[in-house]
């Protein structure tokens, strides 16, 4: 049986803001994401099955991913709820903004975990998360891998 490792990129439109950096990222701005998401398990073999030799259909990838993150996130603005952004955020979505509070600074490292704790949460139990890249610039990218975490993974 093989085991195989599959990908399927993803692309949303976020703003953030990080509060207390020492640069420019300090101002409220926005990227253009681009997230790749790898699960890896083994093809189904079973001939009679729909989804015959395909370790997780790619369509079925996408709904999990696009409705746990790419519809939350795109044309949102990602505050760290722990900072004083949480007064900007509160004004804004009084103005009907889309604002999204998380409990960290929303760096590329930070929110490739979210979106992994994220994803894993919905994933069938036979296919895992094997690694995401997310993409804040053309230069830049974070990157997560279930090997490099700790034991329980
Ligand atoms: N380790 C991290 N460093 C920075 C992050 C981050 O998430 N993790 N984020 C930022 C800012 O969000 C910034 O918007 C992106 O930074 P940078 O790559 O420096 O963007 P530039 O367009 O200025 O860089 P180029 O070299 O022109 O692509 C800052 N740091
Ligand atoms: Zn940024």
């Amino acid at each position: 049986m093989s085991t195989i490792r599959i990908t399927k990129q993803f692309s949303f439109e976020t703003g953030h803001a990080l509060y207390g950096y020492d640069g420019k990222c300090k101002n409220v701005h926005g990227h253009s994401y681009k997230l790749s998401v790898t699960v890896i398990g083994n093809p189904i073999t079973d001939k009679t099955n729909v989804k015959y030799g395909m370790v997780i259909d790619f369509g079925d990838l996408k709904k999990i991913v696009k409705s746990e993150i790419v519809d939350r996130f795109d044309h949102a603005t990602v505050f760290n709820k722990n900072t004083p952004h949480i007064e900007l955020a509160k004004e804004l979505e009084k103005r009907d903004h889309n604002v999204i509070l998380v409990e960290y600074q929303p760096t590329s490292e930070n929110m490739v975990v979210d979106f992994s704790e994220k994803i894993k949460s919905r994933l069938p139990n036979h296919i895992k998360l094997h690694s995401l890249k997310l993409q804040e610039t053309e230069s830049s990218f974070a990157e997560w891998y279930a090997s490099d975490q700790e034991p329980q993974e």
